[in-house]
């Protein structure tokens, strides 16, 4: 056949095919060739050696989200696992442990009114230093479902026209805090505050580690472009959510019980599937804290 259906249908993303070199102490099993990577031939609840977390950085990067299996860590072992990567964020609104306002509860069951992060979203980008990354420890699974989709942000940038890399150049985004927490959590007794975060953030970032540039508005607590007429940036977001969910950029995560996803949140946006119902789903979340975007 002489071309494909579509012209516009091959992907404009092209990864660097460059094979990396290998790893010392970990096993990696890529996902896909662009983002997420199964980690085996480490034991988080024993001390990892510096090579051990050099080489989880670097898979990290290399990978944008990384998963372990049959991990058996405590609370502490988990907070102390997000420490090796920086200070600890803790959730402006979300449900704790008790006396551990850093270790967010994960949850949902047969009479929760929904389930954690069901849109495409990136992790608190309300607050002025949005998290660098989230680590998710999944205890309990439902029997099928709950998988969670996450999308590389350096891909869905690549992919844009030439034009329209121009047009976003420059470009800030509003995003709120307030629409997305206010009464969200009231099913898990959680009072409300008087406010919640909002910040501008640029559009498309530069990673501080790669250097790479990744798309940054999501669905979840984008609500504007700054500048633009509102028709223009409601168009424009809207263009840049669809484009971003092309499933090209994206990796889907089967958890079972005992899973650890970790994500870098500066390139990465997630959705999790609430396709289990009635069957119960948690966890927790420690969340390591980042920089301003730029
Ligand atoms: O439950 C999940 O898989 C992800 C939920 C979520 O959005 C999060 O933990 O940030
Ligand atoms: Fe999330």
């Amino acid at each position: 056949m002489a071309g494909s259906l579509n012209a516009n249908a091959g992907p404009r993303y092209r990864h660097n095919a460059d094979e990396s070199a290998p790893y010392e102490t970990i096993t990696l099993d890529k996902l896909t060739p662009i983002l997420g990577a199964e980690i085996s031939g480490i034991d988080l609840s024993k001390p990892l050696s510096n090579r051990q977390q050099d080489e989880i950085h670097r898979a990290l990067a290399e990978n944008l989200v990384i998963f372990f299996r049959e991990q058996h860590i405590s609370q502490d072992q988990h907070l102390a696992f997000g420490r090796l990567f920086g200070d600890l964020h803790t959730h402006p609104a979300a449900p704790s442990e008790p006396g551990k306002p850093e270790l967010m509860i994960i949850h949902a069951d047969k009479d929760s009114p929904r389930a954690n992060g069901e849109g495409w979203h990136t992790d608190v980008s309300c607050d002025l230093e949005p998290p660098m990354g989230s680590i998710l420890y999944i205890k309990k699974c439902p029997p099928k479902g709950g998988d969670t989709l996450f999308a590389s942000m350096y891909a869905a940038y690549e992919a844009l026209s030439d034009r329209m890399k121009t047009y976003l150049d420059g470009l800030t985004a509003v995003h709120d805090g307030e629409s997305v927490y206010r009464g969200l959590y009231k099913n898990f007794n959680v009072a409300d505050k008087p406010e919640y975060p909002r910040a501008v953030h640029p559009v498309v970032r530069t990673h501080p580690v790669t250097g790479k540039k990744a798309l940054y508005v999501n669905r979840g607590f984008t609500r504007s472009l700054v500048g633009l007429p509102r028709d223009e940036s409601d168009a424009i977001l809207r263009y840049l959510y669809e484009h971003m969910e092309n499933p090209l950029f994206q990796c889907r995560f089967r958890w079972q019980e005992n899973s650890i996803a970790f994500w870098d949140n500066r390139c990465v946006q997630h959705r999790a599937m609430w396709d289990y119902w009635p069957h119960t789903r948690s966890g927790n979340r420690v969340t390591v804290a980042g920089d301003k975007p730029y």
